[in-house]
């Protein structure tokens, strides 16, 4: 994975590591990252492999996401708070489940544990039959039309569309692979990190039951439904979502964490 250090304002507190969703790069956490910075922590935004500048041919099994993430958390010298979006959650609850001293908390968004094998292989198998046949500039196209709840600003469209249309459609595949056919439900009880699970009210992609059954097996998780945002509801609703991460990471956090407002330079 590349990591990168957002942009930095009060870089010396708690690390926070932002995991992307499939087909998505490291500015899917734009506004979280200027968040959280200006909050105090400091932020990395890896991106998971053939994606975004990650030249990986991509995965083939959780294996490869957790050492790959391994790097970027032993960096830092201290435990962090891990915090990922779908296929990002799937990886960080992952490398939790591994890891579990290196994770200071857990903040799992849209996402899952466990697809029933057979909603995973249905999902696989389109996924393959579309960018096989037509490409990922195509499947770019319909990823947004199938996942966006919200209309988003034409410019945030457009970045969102070039980030998938710029996966290979091989990396794109086996990413989805791995991460449909992960099967961690039945570990959920060895989690110990304080848990945060955040889903789009309308987020049809990976539905609130899902989540539901993270919140389930997690014991002392909190449940947190962002309304009026789908799959990617840290771009439909980035006001309530940051809201939600910041004031649970306010509570897990060992320095004191900066109240929203203007942005200072270091
Ligand atoms: O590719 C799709 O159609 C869905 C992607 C998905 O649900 C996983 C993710 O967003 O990480």
């Amino acid at each position: 994975m590349t990591a990168t250090v957002a942009q930095g304002v009060h870089a010396s507190g708690d690390t926070v590591v932002l995991l992307h969703s499939l087909g998505t790069d490291q500015s899917l956490w734009d506004a979280q990252a200027v968040a959280l910075a200006d909050a105090g922590y400091r932020v990395l935004t890896p991106e998971s492999r053939g994606h975004g500048g990650n030249a990986d041919p991509g995965p083939t099994n959780l294996g490869d996401w957790i050492a790959d993430l391994h790097e970027v958390v032993t960096a830092t010298n201290d435990p962090v708070h891990l915090a990922g979006l779908s296929m990002g959650g799937v990886q960080a609850l992952a490398y939790t489940l591994t890891h579990p001293e290196e994770v200071r908390s857990l903040v799992l968004a849209d996402t899952f544990a466990a697809l029933d094998a057979t909603s995973a292989e249905t999902k696989i198998d389109g996924i393959r039959a579309a960018v096989t046949a037509h490409g990922m500039t195509a499947y770019a196209r319909t990823y947004l039309d199938e996942t966006l709840t919200v209309a988003l600003d034409a410019d945030r469209r457009d970045r969102l569309r070039a980030s998938i249309a710029g996966v290979s459609a091989a990396a794109y595949l086996s990413s989805a692979e791995v991460c449909f056919r992960a099967t961690l439900a039945d570990r959920l009880g060895e989690v110990r990190a304080p848990t945060l699970v955040l889903v789009g009210g309308d987020d049809h992609k990976t539905p609130l039951p899902l989540s539901e059954t993270l919140h389930r097996g997690i014991a002392g998780s909190r449940l947190t439904t962002v309304p009026g945002a789908g799959h990617l509801a840290n771009l439909e609703a980035p006001e309530a979502f940051t809201d939600a991460l910041l004031g649970f990471l306010a509570e897990q956090s060992t320095h004191t964490a900066v109240g929203r407002g203007p942005r200072r330079p270091c």
